[in-house]
């Protein structure tokens, strides 16, 4: 008894999420995988990041149950996908657009040392 209480203990302890969320600059939890993301919020992220040439690491939450409900509890955010950046929450998609059309997101990408594709290009048109 004891010793499958303690097996049950080890197979369902929570994933270390602040590890997760500062492995690199950028991370997103998504659904899908940016080669194929399987719902359109999870989508617009992955295209908002590929216009500004970012490379990032990425988790499917539709892979891992765990990490699906698991994030939502660690960044108080009920929603997928859900972005980081230097460990820090950011937002969903909503944000992220909003921060792609204000110029936050060039802004926040510079503040840790990423220079976005679309401010190089903007640079070399003037
Ligand atoms: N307005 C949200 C859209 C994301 C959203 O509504 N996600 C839903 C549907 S994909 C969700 O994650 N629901 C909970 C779940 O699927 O675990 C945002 O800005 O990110
Ligand atoms: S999976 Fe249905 S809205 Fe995202």
């Amino acid at each position: 008894m004891m010793a499958r209480q303690a097996v049950r203990f080890l197979s369902t302890e929570a994933p270390d999420f602040s590890k997760l969320v500062s492995k690199n600059k950028v991370v997103v939890f998504m659904k899908g995988v940016p080669e194929a993301p399987k719902c359109g919020f999870s989508n617009a992220v992955v295209q908002i990041f590929n216009m500004h040439g970012v490379k990032f690491d990425s988790y499917n939450v539709l892979e891992d149950e765990q990490i699906r409900q698991g994030i939502k509890e660690f960044s108080n955010w009920p929603t997928i996908p859900q972005v980081f950046i230097n460990g820090e929450f950011v937002g969903g998609c909503d944000i992220l657009l909003q921060m792609h059309k204000s110029g936050d997101l060039i802004e926040e990408l510079k503040k840790v040392g990423i220079e976005s594709e679309l401010l190089k290009a903007e640079k070399e048109k003037s």
